[in-house]
């Protein structure tokens, strides 16, 4: 195994969990690339705590990481595939994880991925996780695509390393730059636009327009159903990323899981100058109520973000039409 944390200031306990993830990583990459050869890794597996399908791979990466962890630095391990958290009783970090991301991907060789946070334990299991994502001393993803990455950030910026193929070594590539404060491409699930409430609707009305809309220019639309690959895409060359509540049964607070999905991508998208809130209110800053708990997620350009935000601010009736007469958003 090769991997290398060396210069950025990581305790030996966070280092060896490092480690750990990207051995995992590594196995799993070998994995997804034969799939279909011995096993279909998108055959159905059962339900996990959220309700959700399983596929056989949530489960294989799922066992993965947790038989890797075991005996390691980690006391806790909240897993979206596990109803409760896992004590392995000798520890000092608390890891929640999204072992496998994208999982509706699996069958159709695009991009998925891996999402983890990591915490210094705190008293119990509860104290551990429901915390502030400000709190995180690890934040990232491996993405299994094209190319596998990892993609962490320790609290001081966002580190980079890339997969040899059919090998454990991890080489180390240049940081992700800052994002672009303004972007002309946005990622959303259009297929639930009557179940949005009205800002989201405000706000991607007025995208669609494009160039004769008051926003008097063209945007670009990109939807991978995969929160890891969306945001390899815009760690990259970004844009802006939502996932609203909308008024389906169980979608009050939106599909994604604040815990493990939301709060460490938050951690890597600030860190990079972007935003991350739920529509209005940083991610980083908000307590989840339960493990599983979901959250409303928007993130990307900080720009972007911020103007998010602003039509949630307006009142229900005020319509782009008023947004472009008072000249406040043109862009
Ligand atoms: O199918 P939808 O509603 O567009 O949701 C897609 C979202 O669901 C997810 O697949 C949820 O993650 P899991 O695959 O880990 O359950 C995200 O990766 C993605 O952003
Ligand atoms: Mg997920
Ligand atoms: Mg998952």
């Amino acid at each position: 195994m090769s991997v290398s944390f060396d210069g950025l200031g990581l305790s030996p306990e966070l280092a060896d969990t490092m480690t750990r993830l990207t051995s995992v990583g590594a196995t799993l990459a070998r994995i997804i690339a034969r799939n279909g050869l011995e096993a279909n890794l998108a055959e159905a597996a059962g339900t996990n705590a959220g309700g959700d399908g399983q596929k056989a791979l949530d489960v294989i990466a799922d066992e993965a990481f947790m038989d890797a962890l075991r005996d390691g630095a980690v006391r806790y391990y909240a897993s979206e595939e596990q109803d409760d958290v896992v004590d392995f009783e000798t520890g000092t970090l608390a890891l929640a994880i999204d072992p496998l991301d994208g999982s509706s991907n699996i069958d159709v060789n695009v991009s998925i991925g891996t999402i983890f946070s990591i915490f210094p334990k705190a008293e119990g299991p509860d104290e551990s996780f429901l915390r502030p994502g400000t709190e995180q001393i690890a934040g990232g993803y491996i993405i299994f695509g094209p190319q596998t990455a990892l993609v962490v950030s320790f609290g001081k910026g966002v580190q980079q390393w890339v997969l040899e193929p059919g090998t454990d070594i991890w080489t180390r590539v240049a940081d992700p730059k800052p994002l672009p404060h303004e972007t002309s491409e946005y990622a959303i699930n259009a297929s639930n636009y009557r179940h949005w409430p009205q800002p989201i609707r405000a706000f991607i009305d007025d995208m669609v327009a494009g160039a004769e809309g008051p926003r008097g220019r063209n945007f670009n639309m990109r939807w991978i159903a995969s929160l890891v690959a969306e945001t390899h895409r815009i760690i990259s060359r970004g844009g802006v990323f939502l996932y609203p509540g909308d008024d389906r049964k169980g979608y009050e607070r939106g599909r994604l899981r604040h815990v493990y999905e939301c709060a460490p991508i938050a951690l890597l998208i600030t860190q990079l100058g972007g935003g991350a809130t739920d529509g209005a209110d940083p991610i980083l800053n908000a307590l989840p109520d339960r493990l599983h708990a979901r959250t409303p997620f928007v993130f990307g350009s900080s720009t972007k973000v911020a103007r998010v935000a602003a039509y949630h601010d307006l009142p229900h009736d005020e319509s782009h039409a008023l947004f472009n007469s008072r000249g406040l958003f043109r862009s």
